[in-house]
């Protein structure tokens, strides 16, 4: 397990002392740690225990002497390669609103654009976020730094926009996070490098390089690619299971490699705790930063009874997403071995996917359903159970029970992965499956289809997941698979389309031209403007151009 810095353990402190100060409306607690120090740690702490002490100090007075504005360690970036339209933008949009919105989105990355100041590389003891070498894209809002896997949806976008040397340099990055820990933190902040996030570098990678074909490019990302599939690959991600007849496979979870309250949430995961014993806390401290490290913090997907936080369970699940991006990466690198011409390691990488693909289908498909399923290692629903997460000399013996067959999109990832190539018989399984889910609404589709309040829960409507739905069932070569996508990317489009025209009541305006058909609560929320909602647009548009030519209607 990894340990607080001394700059995190000060920052929780001070996260603490401001709920105390402010109460819990409108808290952000991640504001807390991404505090940059004006002054050294020591001179800094000393302040901060006399402001108690003595009792005669304001905190406010205290947070404006000692401490920079959160975000003010990064500058705008000034993107020497954009250029307002681009030579060849967007070609097949041709409708003249499609194309003013698709131009918003593209001149977007300039509220996103930042570089690292030079004072973070002079005095990183002072901040949480890590100095990056390259200029950054960031997803917004309140996350001020790269976050791992926004970063291929950033790059995606990127790419239609034609900015490739941002591009090449926001991948950059991943590599010297690769090569300096060994993996890919959540986000370039120490406090997220007890975990990672969805592991798309390799698909980053390639990206690039099918716009650009430059092998020096693949070269130069090879050795942070080994390092990266190492870590998923190793304990304590790898996990050894029997399949119905014996046979032994390896699979891999997302496992955090930490059991205390996250730093950028610590005030809520210690309310979300409060009232356990000291062993199940750290327990349940550990599958909260697991469930950060799939991406999807918080679901359902995670949890033994889906509506209550305590019972997450994280590491004690074989997600079909992950397995499946660790085959797209496995199947990556063994083509980027052939272009560099290791012969060894392209042999080794094809090995490797094909067994990771026979595993998925021992363990992770279900037959009946059309679909692959998330596998508990555990029982669920049992409580107290017995098992230990952090005993990793384990081999599992699958039962069929161990299935869980609530319904959320990424039991179709693999076919964004190559887990099911085209003319593979499960496709058509899949697409039935898919339409009769319930998972695709008017707005796009929702993550699952419980109402549990958590943000990756019905009925929310990420980007990454339309975006790998639509190319998944895209690349399945199918005309029903392709007619399937170009619906949703329409519907999608068309909630982001309509959002971002109506700013200011955006969200009432969009529910009622919806015809209230969508969530009561205006719960989709149009998501243009956010780093990788302007990539799954952009990359949208470039695929189907713009299948609502006319007007927008409810029908
Ligand atoms: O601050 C709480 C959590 O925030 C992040 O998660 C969410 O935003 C990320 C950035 O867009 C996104 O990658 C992730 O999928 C979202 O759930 C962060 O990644 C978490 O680790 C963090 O605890």
């Amino acid at each position: 397990m990894r340990n607080h810095t001394d700059l995190e353990s000060f920052l929780v402190m001070i996260q603490n002392a401001a709920l105390q100060v402010e109460g819990d409306h409108d808290f952000d607690p991640k504001v807390y740690v991404d505090l940059p120090l004006k002054h050294s740690l020591p001179s800094t702490k000393e302040a901060f225990v006399s402001l108690f002490q003595n009792n005669n100090g304001e905190f406010n007075h205290f947070l404006n002497e000692f401490c920079d504005k959160p975000g003010s360690d990064l500058l705008p970036d000034n993107l020497t390669d954009f250029k307002n339209e681009p030579e060849g933008f967007l070609a097949n949009v041709t409708n003249p609103a499609a194309r003013d919105f698709a131009l918003k989105m593209h001149s977007l990355w300039w509220l996103l654009a930042r570089k690292v100041k030079e004072r973070v590389h002079k005095d990183p003891h002072q901040h949480t976020l890590i100095p990056l070498p390259n200029p950054v894209v960031v997803p917004g809002a309140r996350f001020r730094e790269v976050y791992y896997w926004d970063t291929y949806w950033i790059v995606r976008g990127l790419l239609v926009s034609k900015l490739y040397e941002t591009a090449r340099n926001v991948v950059e990055n991943l590599m010297f996070l690769a090569n300096s820990f060994g993996f890919i933190p959540n986000g370039a902040r120490t406090y997220y490098t007890n975990r990672s996030q969805p592991p798309l570098l390799s698909e980053a990678v390639m990206a690039i390089y099918h716009e650009t074909k430059d092998v020096s490019f693949v070269e130069k990302a090879f050795p942070a690619l080994l390092k990266e599939h190492n870590f998923w690959c190793a304990d304590p991600h790898r996990v050894h299971i029997r399949d119905a007849n014996g046979v032994e496979h390896v699979l891999t979870r997302y496992y955090a490699m930490w059991d205390e309250p996250r730093p950028e949430s610590s005030t809520i995961d210690m309310q979300i705790a409060k009232g356990l014993e000291r062993h199940q806390r750290a327990e349940l401290y550990h599958h909260i930063a697991t469930a950060a490290e799939s991406g999807w913090d918080f679901s359902s997907r995670w949890m033994e009874d889906r509506h209550n936080l305590k019972t997450m369970k994280t590491s004690f699940i074989l997600p079909v997403d992950l397995n499946a991006f660790l085959v797209q990466m496995e199947n990556n690198i063994a083509l980027f071995a052939k272009l560099l011409g290791k012969s060894d390691y392209e042999k080794h990488f094809y090995k490797l996917a094909n067994s990771r693909k026979i595993a998925m289908d021992a363990i992770l498909w279900n037959e009946e359903m059309g679909q692959y399923l998330d596998y508990w290692l555990v029982k669920r629903n049992a409580t107290n159970s017995a098992a230990n997460y952090k005993a990793f000399e384990v081999t599992y013996d699958f039962l069929p029970e161990h299935h869980n067959t609530d319904a959320y999109p990424s039991n179709f990832i693999p076919l964004w992965c190559g887990v099911v190539p085209p003319g593979d018989r499960k496709i058509q399984k899949m697409i039935a499956s898919f339409k009769e889910s319930g998972l695709l609404l008017p707005a796009g589709i929702t993550t699952s289809l419980l109402q549990t309040g958590q943000q990756w829960d019905y009925p929310n409507a990420w980007a990454p997941l339309q975006h790998m739905i639509i190319e998944g069932f895209a690349l399945t070569e199918n005309e029903e698979g392709i007619a399937l996508a170009k619906d949703i990317s329409r519907r999608w489009l068309e909630t982001n389309y309509v959002g971002y025209l109506e700013t200011g009541e955006m969200q009432e305006k969009y529910d009622a031209r919806y015809c209230g058909k969508v969530g009561s609560g205006g719960e989709y929320l149009p998501q243009a403007g956010f780093g990788w909602s302007n990539g799954v647009v952009l990359s949208l548009f470039e695929r189907f151009g713009w299948a609502a030519e006319k007007k927008l209607t409810c029908e």
